[in-house]
C-alpha cells in the first residue's frame, strides 16, 4: 500500500489528534486520526505518561527524540513543563550516552551533513532546507572531535548540535523553525567507530592542516551568505582548532564559541555569587585551572580580564593563574606548549623547588592556595580527598568547580567535595546534581554548565541583532545570572536553579541586548525592550492553521 505522506509527517504543523474535525477536514486528512479531538494540554499529558513508563533515561531521550521528529510543539511542551527533569534527558549526560550508539540508533534526523570529501555540496546542503536569508536566527554547528568529555565521535556528534539547539528552545524561547543543526563530518580518529559495521560517517581518519581549514573556512562564508542574520555557534571542536577559528573569525563573522565563551561566561556568574558570598574582590584571587584545553583556558581569559577591571595589572593577574595539563603544572621550559597555554605559563625558577620534575595538582594546591579550582579535564574523581582537604586547609571558603561532563568524567561528585572540605567548598558542577545534607545544612548545588547562560545571550543576540558576540555582552549575561542568585543563606547554590532558566534566559538576553547596544553592534533597536524580548520567546502552543496542501519543507 502506498501512502500520500500529508502534514501529519511534518514535525514543523502537525498537531495529531489536536486537529479539530474542521481541520481535518480542511487538510484532507479524514480518517487518518481516531475520532477524539484533543487539547494539547491532553496530549502532553498523554506524551509525559508514555515517557515516565521508559525503563531508562536512554529510552526516555529515544522516545522524545520520537516525539520530536512528529510533532515539534509537543515536543517542546513537555520539555518546557519538565525543564528540570527532562534537560538532563535531551542534554547532558544522557546526550552522551545518546551519540556513542547514534549510528546503531539512527532512526531520523533534523540536521545538515556537511562531508570534507565534498565541498562542492555545502551551499546545496543548505538549500536543500528551502530556507531564505531572512528565514535563520541561529546555527549550531560541531566537527564533533571533543565531544563533551568523552572525545571523538564524528558524524554521531550530530546529536550535540541537535542537543543544544533544544536547550534553545525550551530555555530562551529560540523560534524552532528559524534554527538549523550542522555536523561537520571531517573523518573521525575513534578506531571504535572506524570499525563498527553500522557507523554512518565517513570512514577515514580526521582530515587536518589546509583542508580542514578551508573547509571550515567554507562553511562559514556559506552559512554567513546564505543567512546573513544567523548566529553561528560552534560547538565541541577540538582544542586546537576551536579557539583559532574563534579568534580568525570573530571580527568577520557573528560567531560564538560555546566551550570557550559559553563555559567561561558561567563561570564568571558562578564566581561573581561566590565572591558575594565571601565578600572577596577579583583582584585577590588565586585561580587554578586543572585541563586546560578549550574550557579551561577560555574561563581563565575571563576570570584573567575580570582581575584586571579590579585593577590588578595585567602581569598581576597572570601571576595569580596557573594552569595544570597533562604534563602537570605548565611551565615555561616546556617544549611545545600549545598557543593557548603560553600566557598562563608559570617560570620555571619560579617553581623548581615544590617538586623534581612533574609539578602535580595535590603539590600546586599546597603551594598555592588557591580560592578558586576549576576541573576542565575530563578526568573522573581526579580531585581525590587530599586534594579537596588541601584545598579547604588553604582557604577559608574555597569555590570548586568540577565541570567535566558527563557525570563519569566529573573531578569530584559534589556530596564527596562538600563532606571532605566539611561544608566548606563553595561548590557548583557541570552536571546536574541533587542537593546534599552535611551537618545540619542543606547544600544547594548550582549547575555550572553553559547552558545555564547560552540560551539567554543567544537570545539577547538576536533580539538586537548584534553583529557581533563581544565581551561585554559575555560580561553582561555573566552579571545577569549571577543577579540572581540569592546568596544569604546557608547552603545556597552559586547558580540560580534550572526550574527558573526560561525566566532567567529572558533576564539575560535583555542584559546582553543592552550590552550590544552600548557597545555599538546592535543593528535593532527597541522602545521596549523587556517587551521586545518577551515577545521573542517562541511558546509551545499551537499557532496558525497550516493552509492545505502546503508544501511539506525541512522533514
Ligand atoms: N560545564 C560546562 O559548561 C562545560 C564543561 N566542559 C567539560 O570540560 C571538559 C574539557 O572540555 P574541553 O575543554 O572542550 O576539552 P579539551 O580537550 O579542549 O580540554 C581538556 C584538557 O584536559 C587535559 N587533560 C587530559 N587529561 C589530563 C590529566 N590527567 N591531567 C590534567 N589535564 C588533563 C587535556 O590535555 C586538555 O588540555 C569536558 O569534560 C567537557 O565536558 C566543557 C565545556 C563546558
Ligand atoms: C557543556 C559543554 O558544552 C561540554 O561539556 O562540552
Ligand atoms: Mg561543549
Amino acid at each position: 500500500m502506498s501512502v500520500k505522506p500529508t502534514i501529519l509527517q511534518d514535525r514543523y504543523r502537525n498537531r495529531g489528534t489536536a486537529f479539530t474535525l474542521a481541520q481535518r477536514a480542511q487538510l484532507g486528512i479524514v480518517g487518518r486520526l481516531p475520532a477524539a479531538v484533543e487539547t494539547l494540554d491532553e496530549q502532553a499529558a498523554r506524551a509525559y505518561a508514555q515517557l515516565r513508563q521508559q525503563p531508562s533515561n536512554m529510552h526516555r531521550y529515544l522516545y522524545l527524540n520520537e516525539v520530536h521528529n512528529q510533532n515539534q510543539v509537543l515536543y517542546y511542551r513537555l520539555l518546557v513543563d519538565h525543564l528540570t527533569e527532562l534537560l538532563p534527558i535531551v542534554y547532558d549526560p544522557t546526550v552522551g550516552e545518546a551519540i556513542e550508539q547514534w549510528s546503531s540508533d539512527f532512526r531520523d534526523s533534523r540536521a545538515v551533513y556537511l562531508s570534507i570529501d565534498h565541498p562542492e555540496d555545502v551551499e546545496s546542503s543548505f538549500r536543500s532546507l528551502g530556507l531564505g536569508a531572512e528565514d535563520v536566527d541561529l546555527i549550531v554547528v560541531s566537527d564533533a572531535q571533543e565531544i563533551l568529555g568523552i572525545g571523538d565521535w564524528g558524524v554521531n556528534g550530530t546529536d550535540i548540535s541537535i542537543g543544544k539547539l533544544a536547550v534553545y528552545t525550551a530555555a530562551a524561547g529560540i523560534d524552532p523553525d528559524r534554527v538549523v543543526a550542522v555536523n561537520i563530518d571531517a573523518g573521525t580518529d575513534n578506531e571504535l567507530l572506524l570499525n563498527s559495521p553500522s557507523y554512518l560517517g565517513n570512514r577515514h581518519a580526521r582530515v587536518t592542516g589546509k583542508r580542514y581549514d578551508e573547509f571550515v573556512a567554507q562553511y562559514l562564508e556559506t552559512a554567513a551568505q546564505l543567512f546573513p542574520n544567523a548566529l553561528l555557534h560552534f560547538e565541541d571542536f577540538g582544542p586546537g582548532n576551536a579557539r583559532r577559528i574563534l579568534v580568525e573569525n570573530a571580527k568577520r563573522y557573528r560567531i560564538f564559541n560555546d566551550d570557550m565563551q559559553g563555559t567561561g561566561a558561567i563561570v564568571m556568574a558562578a564566581v561573581f555569587a561566590g565572591l558575594r558570598m565571601t565578600g572577596e574582590r577579583w583582584a585577590d584571587q588565586r585561580l587554578v585551572v586543572f585541563g586546560a584545553g578549550t574550557a579551561g583556558t577560555g574561563i581563565a581569559d575571563q576570570i584573567h580580564a575580570a582581575m584586571v577591571r579590579d585593577g590588578a595589572s595585567a602581569q598581576e593577574a597572570k601571576d595569580n593563574v596557573w594552569l595544570i595539563d597533562k604534563q602537570g603544572l605548565v611551565t615555561d621550559d616546556m617544549p611545545d606548549l600549545p598557543d593557548y597555554q603560553q600566557p598562563y605559563s608559570r617560570r620555571k625558577d619560579e617553581v623548581a623547588d615544590w617538586a623534581d620534575g612533574r609539578i602535580d595538582l595535590l603539590t600546586t594546591i599546597r603551594h598555592v592556595k588557591p580560592t578558586i579550582l576549576i576541573g576542565t579535564s575530563t578526568v573522573a574523581s581526579a580531585f581525590t580527598r587530599e586534594v579537596v582537604e588541601a584545598l579547604a586547609a588553604g582557604v577559608e571558603r574555597p569555590i570548586l568547580l568540577p565541570l567535566s561532563n558527563p557525570t563519569s568524567r566529573v573531578e569530584v561528585m559534589p556530596s564527596d567535595a562538600v563532606q571532605w572540605s566539611r561544608g566548606k567548598a563553595l561548590v557548583a558542577a557541570g552536571i546536574p546534581v541533587d542537593p546534599v545534607d552535611y551537618d545540619g545544612v542543606t547544600y544547594f548545588i548550582g549547575q555550572a554548565n553553559n547552558a545555564m547562560l547560552y540560551p539567554g545571550l543567544g537570545l539577547g543576540t538576536i533580539v538586537s541583532g548584534a553583529e557581533h558576540v563581544t565581551d561585554s555582552m559575555l560580561l553582561a549575561a555573566a552579571e545577569a545570572v549571577a543577579g540572581q542568585v540569592d546568596v544569604g543563606k546557608p547552603g545556597a547554590a552559586l547558580l540560580p536553579p534550572v526550574a527558573n532558566l526560561r525566566a532567567l534566559s529572558a533576564t539575560v538576553a535583555i542584559a546582553v541586548a543592552q550590552a550590544a547596544a552600548v557597545d555599538g553592534v546592535a543593528t535593532r533597536s527597541h522602545a521596549n525592550l523587556v517587551e521586545a524580548v518577551r515577545e521573542a520567546m517562541w511558546q509551545p502552543v499551537y499557532r496558525d492553521l497550516p493552509q492545505p496542501n502546503e508544501a511539506v519543507e525541512r522533514s
